[in-house]
């Protein structure tokens, strides 16, 4: 048995492509629509080995939109994303002049989370010897939860 992915459903797909890809930078594998179940599935993963192709790499998050509006409540159950960056700080400046809030900064030079259009909580880690505190994030506090 392997891992295959994590499912989300979104309520906007360009914004969450925006957000996943563009500031986070996971990329598009493949994506499907379903015209009879009215959804489309866009498969994303994050660019760890060059050396393979996009289509060789398992993608590890799976996008649902639904054509026909649902509302998607509850789900504290489910706790967070987690991917390594090579950069906290570089990652996290990304994403914040892309005007995402940085919910938990990465005042430890270690780890940060945000949040996805849809509230799905992304952690970024950055494995190995921490960041020395640095502005922004050193006086930066938490936003909200995570
Ligand atoms: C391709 C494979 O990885 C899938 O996960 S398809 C699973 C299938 N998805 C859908 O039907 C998407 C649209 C549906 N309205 C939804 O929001 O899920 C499915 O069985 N989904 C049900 C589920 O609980 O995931
Ligand atoms: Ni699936």
């Amino acid at each position: 048995m392997r891992y295959l992915h994590t499912m989300v459903r979104v309520k906007d797909l360009d914004a969450s492509l925006r957000f996943y890809c563009d500031l986070l930078g996971l990329e598009e594998v493949r994506r499907m629509d379903n015209e009879k179940g009215r959804f489309t599935l866009v498969f994303l993963s994050a660019p760890r080995d060059k050396t393979r192709s996009a289509a060789e790499r398992a993608p590890e998050l799976e996008l649902t939109f639904n054509w026909d509006p649902e509302e998607y409540a509850g789900g504290r159950n489910f706790g967070h994303l987690a991917y390594k960056v090579d950069d906290v700080y570089a990652a996290c400046r990304r994403l914040m002049d892309g005007g995402v809030v940085i919910n938990r900064p990465p005042r430890d030079g270690n780890m940060a989370f945000v949040r996805s259009p849809d509230g799905i909580s992304i952690e970024l880690l950055q494995e190995g010897e921490p960041l020395a505190p640095a502005e922004p994030w050193a006086s930066m506090s938490n936003t909200g939860s995570w």
